[in-house]
């Protein structure tokens, strides 16, 4: 993408107990974060993936996709992913959420909230394969939703909404201490994309 994709590079520093928060509300600019919106809801190969819980087969209720370097796979619920080949538009995200982040990011996990019911429960990317104090850069298009955040001893909470181009950058002891979610809404909302670019450690 050729045009200017900062609008505002100055992001606002949440320092929380045991982790910190770097929020750049207008990281692309709307004109770019739409054209962004339109070619992921057309380009990714988005699927409905799901887990046994119980025995029982329960599908997660968002569509989810996962790109990166070869041999960037990951397990989550039980399962392997092998990421996709990067496309041309996220490795050109990729490498422009890297500036900020500070970090070289070898993949991402995407995730499409098709309406306010569906959603991702609480939890922290604490995966081995994630390391110590990971940095997650999670970027955001369409839809504005409720991001939640609880501490898993002290009782604090925090939240903020997620806009349209925004960035939030996790990191600091953050997942070790923290969990996150995307809550259902009973609010009648349009489809949101959520991507968080990740370094994954390969597991011997
Ligand atoms: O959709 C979001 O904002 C959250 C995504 C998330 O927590 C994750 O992918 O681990
Ligand atoms: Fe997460």
């Amino acid at each position: 993408m050729q045009l200017p994709f900062f609008e505002e590079p100055s992001g606002q520093l949440i320092p929380l107990q045991d982790g910190e928060l770097l929020y750049y509300p207008h990281f692309y600019t709307a004109q770019v974060a739409d054209a962004y919106f339109r070619s992921l809801m057309a380009g990714i190969d988005w699927k409905q993936e799901g887990m046994m819980m119980y025995g029982k087969p329960v599908q997660f209720p968002r569509l989810m996709a996962w790109y990166g370097d070869e041999g960037s796979s990951y397990a989550f619920s039980g399962k392997r992913y092998v990421p996709a080949a990067w496309t041309k538009e996220l490795l050109e995200m990729k490498e422009q959420v890297s500036v900020p982040a500070g970090v070289a990011f070898n993949s991402v996990l995407l995730n499409r909230y098709r309406n306010g019911n569906d959603s991702m429960g609480w939890h922290a990317d604490d995966e081995p394969e994630l390391g110590t104090d990971p940095v997650i850069a999670s970027v955001n298009f369409g839809a504005t939703r409720r991001f939640m955040f609880r501490h898993q001893r002290a009782g604090l909470k925090y939240e903020l909404n997620l806009t349209h181009g925004s960035l939030l950058i996790m990191k600091g002891s953050l997942q070790h201490h923290w969990q996150h979610q995307v809550p259902k809404t009973a609010k009648q909302m349009g489809e949101r994309i959520n991507l968080t670019f990740r370094v994954i450690k390969p597991m011997v």
